[in-house]
């Protein structure tokens, strides 16, 4: 069942892509609004490292939605039923594309922000701080309860 050519490979590789896309509604919702996003960079005057920024975060974005629904898949395989830990490594999966997307919001803002609003470094330094120190606190305190219980349910 090996693939036996660089031809197949591709197919293959491109068929999961497909997959993906088919099956995962955020996916193409992240496809869009980075095509959207790439689309308004192609009316501004953004320079070559900016560019690659918005590109980088754009594609961060998409290949953890790829990795999310292949953590997906791979448990809906072995353990189709309801489980404590599913739940806890689906929901860690599904973090991983926030984060990715936290970082996208922060590359825009800073990118965009520049541009369109000559914004200085400020907004982006509030916005980091936000993103890294007073979200994973207030989620700890919001959240610390039905995790504790999860993670009782897990031993
Ligand atoms: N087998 C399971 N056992 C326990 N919890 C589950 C199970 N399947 C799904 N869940 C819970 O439901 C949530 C959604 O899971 P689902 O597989 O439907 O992903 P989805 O709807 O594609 O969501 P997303 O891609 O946004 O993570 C999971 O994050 C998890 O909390």
């Amino acid at each position: 069942m090996g693939s036996n050519n660089l031809k197949e490979s591709f197919s293959h590789a491109v068929d999961g892509i497909v997959f993906s896309i088919l099956q995962e509604r955020n996916l193409r919702i992240h496809f869009l609004i980075g095509f959207l996003v790439l689309l308004f960079s192609l009316f501004l005057p953004i320079d070559k490292n900016d560019f690659i920024w918005i590109f980088f975060a754009v594609f961060f974005v998409i290949l953890s939605e790829l990795i999310n629904t292949l953590i997906e898949n791979f448990l809906d395989l072995f353990i189709p039923e309801y489980h404590p830990i599913v739940k806890i490594i689906k929901d860690i999966s599904s973090g991983v594309v926030l984060w990715s997307s936290m970082f996208s919001v922060i590359v825009g803002v800073a990118v965009f922000g520049t541009y369109l609003f000559s914004w200085n470094i400020l907004p982006i330094k509030i916005l980091g701080f936000i993103f890294l120190s007073i979200f994973p606190f207030i989620t700890i305190i919001w959240g610390y309860k039905k995790w504790k219980n999860l993670i009782n349910d897990k031993r």
